[in-house]
């Protein structure tokens, strides 16, 4: 290992930590590691690769109020086998923005505070960013932080669509559709006019993870998104149950939810396809079970992708192809087909060969419309803008 400008990223998601390792030598950002510790899995491990080894890690703590140690135990491990005073940058995703951020910024005491103040909005994943921002201002305070924003990409949005049918001065106030996974969608379009210029202008992304959302991309840029206030909203996801009619909160808080964490909780980790299914959010886990209940999980989310596919299509006026990523989407040809089966009417015909191979093109010759799978990398994004922030600095 020989570079001599590191740059760090870490994307807190809902079930994962996800560093990057980049060699920011030459200006541009090169990836020369990758690693991730799943909060799924019953024993913590960060594993990582760096140049030519891999290293694996046990972790002590949870996922909980030790996140912090967790986080310092990986960061002493990882920052131990670069080469000495190779660290220059940490950047980090940081998945609401707000009104504030419409771009990527440098952190300072004044940025992580106006971070600090949208937690409400992002209960799940601000407070782990915030966490991993404030464990490596600890232990390397001399190193430029940065955060790039899930929201900002969905900042091209039209009025209508990021308005909620609700009084304007809450609309004044921030309470608006902002749409999310705004990293992977600015990838998606950046691969989607290098590797396929031809697939057209009027695009549908699914980033299909633990976390999912739809975006509807026109010529690159985002029209609308599944997500609006909050990552709950849209599709069914592992354990988020997307748009849920307002009635059914009342009903639940009438019966006697005790308060808004309880609510919450309900929210984010009971709901969704392991709500559904009473046995598991992972599609790997529920495509290999014969019960009923978990066909209909994976059933529902499929049926729910496909409707929101139509809502975005009369956003875009027309489609012209489908793009899926994420852990899902770029690795589950079963859920990627049965989608596909409900949009047969609208002229999607996906190759049967090509979907199970997950190579970049898997819709037929004659389909109308053209489907797509592209592996996204959220992490070379973040990268990408905390390098053009450092140029700029
Ligand atoms: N190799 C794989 N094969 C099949 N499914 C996968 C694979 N990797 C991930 N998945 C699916 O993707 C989900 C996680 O997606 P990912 O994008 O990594 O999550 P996150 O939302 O934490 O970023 C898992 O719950 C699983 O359903
Ligand atoms: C916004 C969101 O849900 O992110 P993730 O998929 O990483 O949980
Ligand atoms: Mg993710």
């Amino acid at each position: 290992m020989d570079a001599d400008r590191v740059c760090l990223t870490f994307n807190a998601g809902s079930s994962t930590l996800k560093i990057g390792i980049f060699d920011a030598g030459t200006g541009a950002a090169r990836p020369i590691g990758k690693g991730k510790i799943d909060f799924d899995d019953s024993a913590l491990v960060l594993r990582y690769w760096l140049g030519d080894d891999s290293f694996e890690r046990p972790l002590s703590g949870d996922n909980g109020d030790r996140f912090a140690e967790v986080i310092e135990g990986s960061l002493d491990h990882l920052l131990a086998q670069l080469p000495p005073g190779s660290l220059k940058l940490a950047s980090h995703r940081v998945v609401h923005g707000g009104l504030r951020f419409r771009e990527a910024a440098a952190l300072d005491a004044q940025t992580i505070c106006d971070i600090e103040a949208m937690v409400p909005l992002a209960p799940l994943h601000q407070p782990q960013a915030l966490r991993v921002i404030r464990a490596l201002q600890d232990l390397r305070p001399d190193i430029l932080q940065t955060a790039s924003f899930d929201t900002a990409f969905h900042a091209t949005q039209d009025d209508l669509v990021r308005r909620l049918a609700i009084p304007r001065s809450l609309h004044d106030e921030g309470l608006r559709r902002y749409g999310f996974h705004g990293l992977s969608y600015k990838f998606i379009a950046g691969a989607l006019k290098r590797q396929a210029p031809e697939a057209g202008g009027k695009v549908v992304a699914a980033h299909l993870g633990s976390g999912a959302s739809l975006c509807a991309l026109q010529g690159g840029i985002s029209r609308d998104c599944s997500m609006g206030f909050s990552a709950l909203d849209g599709i069914p996801m592992a354990t988020r149950p997307g748009s849920l009619d307002p009635g059914a909160l009342l009903y639940l808080m009438r019966k006697g939810t005790r308060d808004q964490s309880e609510l919450e909780h309900f929210l984010y980790h009971a709901c969704g396809m392991l709500g559904v299914s009473g046995i598991s959010g992972d599609t790997r886990d529920l495509l290999k079970d014969v019960r009923p209940e978990a066909a209909q999980a994976i059933d529902l989310f499929c049926f729910r992708i496909a409707s929101e596919i139509g809502r975005m299509s009369v956003t875009l006026g027309g489609l012209d192809a489908i793009v899926f990523t994420a852990g899902i989407g770029e690795n589950q040809p079963e859920i990627r087909r049965r989608v596909a089966a409900h949009l047969r009417w609208m002229g999607l015909h996906l190759d049967d060969g090509r979907n199970e191979a997950n190579i970049t093109v898997i819709s037929a010759p004659d389909s109308r419309i053209a489907a797509l799978v592209i592996p996204t990398d959220e992490e070379q994004v973040i990268a990408d803008e905390a390098l053009a922030i450092l140029r700029a600095g």
